[in-house]
């Protein structure tokens, strides 16, 4: 029986980080997770790009282009979706969760999905560096495995 599974050793890889800025002070906080995961695991700052996109829901747009037209070995898309007085919750979640699996199915790279969806701020800033950890970081050393595990296949 053969197992693969990747490492988290980061020294020649390119990453590519795709960040809303509704919500800029969790969003920011989730980046920096995702970017200190990445430099203490090897990663050279030269190799990470950020890109800053108005709402979660621009994440899907910007991120197939960094998949189609750049080299990175893998991305990472970031976000904060708060649940607000309307519906308008429902439909971002959707269609921002749809458009980056459509995305990573579709290129030969590891997409990672970093965008938080909660009921309260509480929630969000407990997944941003508090009590439930960071989801920036941890959707980063996910990536690491990621791109090592599809560099063997
Ligand atoms: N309410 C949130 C939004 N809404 C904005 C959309 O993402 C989008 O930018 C707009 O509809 C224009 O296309 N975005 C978030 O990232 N988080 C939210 O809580
Ligand atoms: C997730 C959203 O789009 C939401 O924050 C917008 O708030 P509202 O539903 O009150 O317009």
């Amino acid at each position: 029986m053969a197992t693969f599974e990747g490492n988290f050793i980061g020294e020649d890889i390119k990453v590519g980080i795709v960040v809303a800025r509704f919500n800029e002070f969790i969003t920011s906080k989730l980046l920096s997770g995702a970017k200190d995961n990445l430099l203490r695991h090897g990663v050279k700052e030269d190799n990470i790009d950020v890109y800053w996109v108005p709402g979660a829901f621009e994440i899907p747009f910007i991120t197939k282009k960094l998949a189609t037209e750049k080299n990175y070995n893998g991305l990472i898309t970031l976000g904060t979706v708060i649940r607000g007085a309307t519906t308008h919750y429902e439909l971002v979640c959707s269609e921002v969760a749809k458009g980056v699996a459509h995305v990573g199915l579709e290129s030969d790279i590891p997409v990672m999905f970093g965008v938080l969806t909660t009921e309260t701020i509480e929630q969000a800033i407990e997944r941003a560096g508090t009590k439930a950890g960071n989801k920036g970081g941890e959707v980063a050393q996910g990536l690491l495995e990621m791109i090592s595990l599809n560099k063997q296949l």
